[in-house]
């Protein structure tokens, strides 16, 4: 596989210290670690949303860390896709309009697709997360589990080189949870590479590989390998050793 990701030295303040890691193209790969030891922090430093204080960070050839603010607000809305936590939809938008609200300002001027192909584009992918019957419904007319494959549906307009999420699943009920990583799998099947922060061990252990920060700093890392069709619960007992040693 090739590369996709390269973190070099990463500093935030007194936040992070000296982090670096690769990521494969296709990999999805988690972040673990205790409340307060940097995880957003780093997904916001790595994605360009934050300027680190010191390291670099590329995304293919292109030095993230070296680019001025207006080109890595470029970069983010025609390269990367984001999920968080929060949701982040726009209250007085649809989901159809919130869900097409990025995708519309990276087609903005010549050559860009037309609304109504963004429109076509925006269903195939919303009946393909089982949301197509929710597109006029406003963003409180939904439950959280569809609000949040909105949120999915909208970060992969774009066709992101590579999808960051931040607590996908923090705010979802259980079965909610699993239908939004269900999806985020079976996007990482398609080819999708994915960066993720959870404190959920369950969702962790669907990953090809995770990494534990503490205090800012790397402090181990499980190499998983793809999840087969089985295994599922082993993998989780492996994950839960593995976080039991290193502190968790
Ligand atoms: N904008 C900021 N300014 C100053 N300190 C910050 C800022 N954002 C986060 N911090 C601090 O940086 C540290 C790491 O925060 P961060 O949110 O990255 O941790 P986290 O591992 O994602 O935590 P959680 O699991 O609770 O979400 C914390 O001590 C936090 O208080």
């Amino acid at each position: 596989m090739d590369k996709l990701l390269q973190v070099e030295n990463l500093n935030k303040d007194k936040i992070l210290h000296k982090v670096s890691f690769e990521m494969k193209q296709g990999e999805m790969l988690a972040v673990m670690g205790p409340s307060g030891s940097g995880k957003s922090t780093l997904l916001y430093n790595v994605s360009g949303m934050d300027q680190p204080t010191g390291g670099k960070v590329w995304l293919g050839d292109t030095e993230i860390t070296g680019l001025s603010e207006e080109a890595k607000a470029d970069l983010r809305l025609h390269r990367m896709g984001f999920i968080f936590q929060q949701m982040n939809m726009i209250a007085n938008l649809n989901i159809l309009d919130n869900i097409l609200l990025p995708v519309m300002q990276a087609n903005k001027g010549k050559g860009g697709k037309s609304k109504s192909e963004l429109i076509a584009e925006a269903k195939r992918r919303m009946r393909q997360l089982s949301i197509s019957e929710l597109g006029s419904r406003q963003i409180t007319q939904v439950s959280g589990g569809q609000l949040q494959r909105a949120c999915i549906c909208r970060s992969i307009m774009n066709e992101p080189e590579i999808l960051f999420a931040d607590e996908p699943t923090g705010a979802l009920n259980k079965s909610a949870a699993v239908e939004v990583v269900a999806e985020l799998l079976k996007l990482n099947r398609e080819g999708m590479s994915i960066l993720m922060v959870t404190h959920d061990s369950k969702v962790a252990s669907t990953c090809d590989r995770i990494m534990y920060l503490l205090d800012g700093s790397i402090r181990g890392e499980l190499a998983l390998g793809k999840l087969g069709s089985s295994m599922e619960k082993q993998r989780e007992e492996r994950v839960n050793k593995w976080l039991m040693d290193m502190g968790w």
